[in-house]
């Protein structure tokens, strides 16, 4: 697993512009390395920010959608379509703008879906689709994603991982139902930390002063119980994005870098 990289920019719309011009060229990368591409998308501010200054981005169009699958970190059990759902959030600022192939996007099953309220039956569905997709050369039941996104929030949460809940304990489970949330809606779905940690590069998003003492919290030796972020880490690539309001309170030499 790898240690976590801290990147920080000036404020949160250089922070989501200077992600997506990183997330394009990691796309356009492993498409050529590969033939294709695998994102796990999250939700959130700084998720739906990033995706929104991706739909601005002249160099979008480097992008082959076709050859791109998308996958959730985690969902608000709500019916298909509900403006809470992280899905419905991600299509309207991007995805319904951009040529994908429909057979390639995963969404998390909705609440109006055919496992009904049982939000733990939906993630069993959605850990059983991650398991149909990930190959031999993947390390256990999901694909190598290319990159993993996190919002992360201020009670250092990320994915629907809240801090101290049965959930950030699972170690078996690749997606586990949530049941009350601190933060609305109570019910959720979400990958687990071992499921996150299969990923090549997981990138974790936080911009603004709520942010501040999460990012130090978990960037300063913290337990994943206490602080899910720090649990979420890249197999090669753990990459902390911030902006300087959520840098401020970051551990002297973490942030401005200690100078030679
Ligand atoms: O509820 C959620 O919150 C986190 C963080 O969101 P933010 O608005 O504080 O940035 C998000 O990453 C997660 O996907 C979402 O379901």
């Amino acid at each position: 697993m790898s240690a976590p990289q801290v990147v920080v920019h000036r404020d949160k719309e250089l922070m989501a512009k200077a992600a997506a011009a990183r997330l394009i060229t990691k796309i356009v990368d492993a498409q050529a390395a590969r033939g294709s591409a695998s994102v796990v998308l999250t939700g959130g501010r700084n998720g739906n920010g990033l995706l929104a200054a991706l739909a601005e981005a002249p160099a979008r169009d480097a992008v082959d959608w076709s050859r791109l699958d998308l996958w959730w970190g985690d969902e608000r059990f709500a019916p298909d379509g509900d403006p809470e759902r992280n899905h419905t959030q991600a299509r309207e600022v991007l995805l319904d703008s951009v040529p994908l192939n429909p057979a390639r996007v995963h969404p998390m099953p909705a609440s109006d879906g055919p496992y009904g309220h049982d939000a733990d039956a939906a993630a069993e569905a959605y850990a059983a689709a991650l398991a149909a997709a990930a190959g031999p050369e993947d390390h256990g039941p999901v694909p190598s994603f290319d990159v993993l996104l996190l919002g992360v929030g201020p009670d250092t949460h990320v994915a629907s991982l809240f801090p101290e809940l049965p959930a950030v304990y699972e170690q078996e489970q690749t997606v586990v139902g949530v049941h009350g949330a601190p933060k609305p809606p109570p019910t959720r779905v979400s990958l687990t930390l071992p499921a996150i940690r299969a990923a090549r590069e997981v990138w974790l998003l936080a911009a603004g002063e709520d942010k501040a003492n999460a990012a130090a919290i978990a960037l300063s030796g913290a337990g994943e119980v206490q602080a899910p972020a720090a649990g979420a880490r890249g197999r090669s690539r753990t990459l902390w994005l911030l902006d300087e309001a959520a840098a401020s309170q970051l551990p002297r030499g973490l942030y401005p870098p200690a100078s030679a």
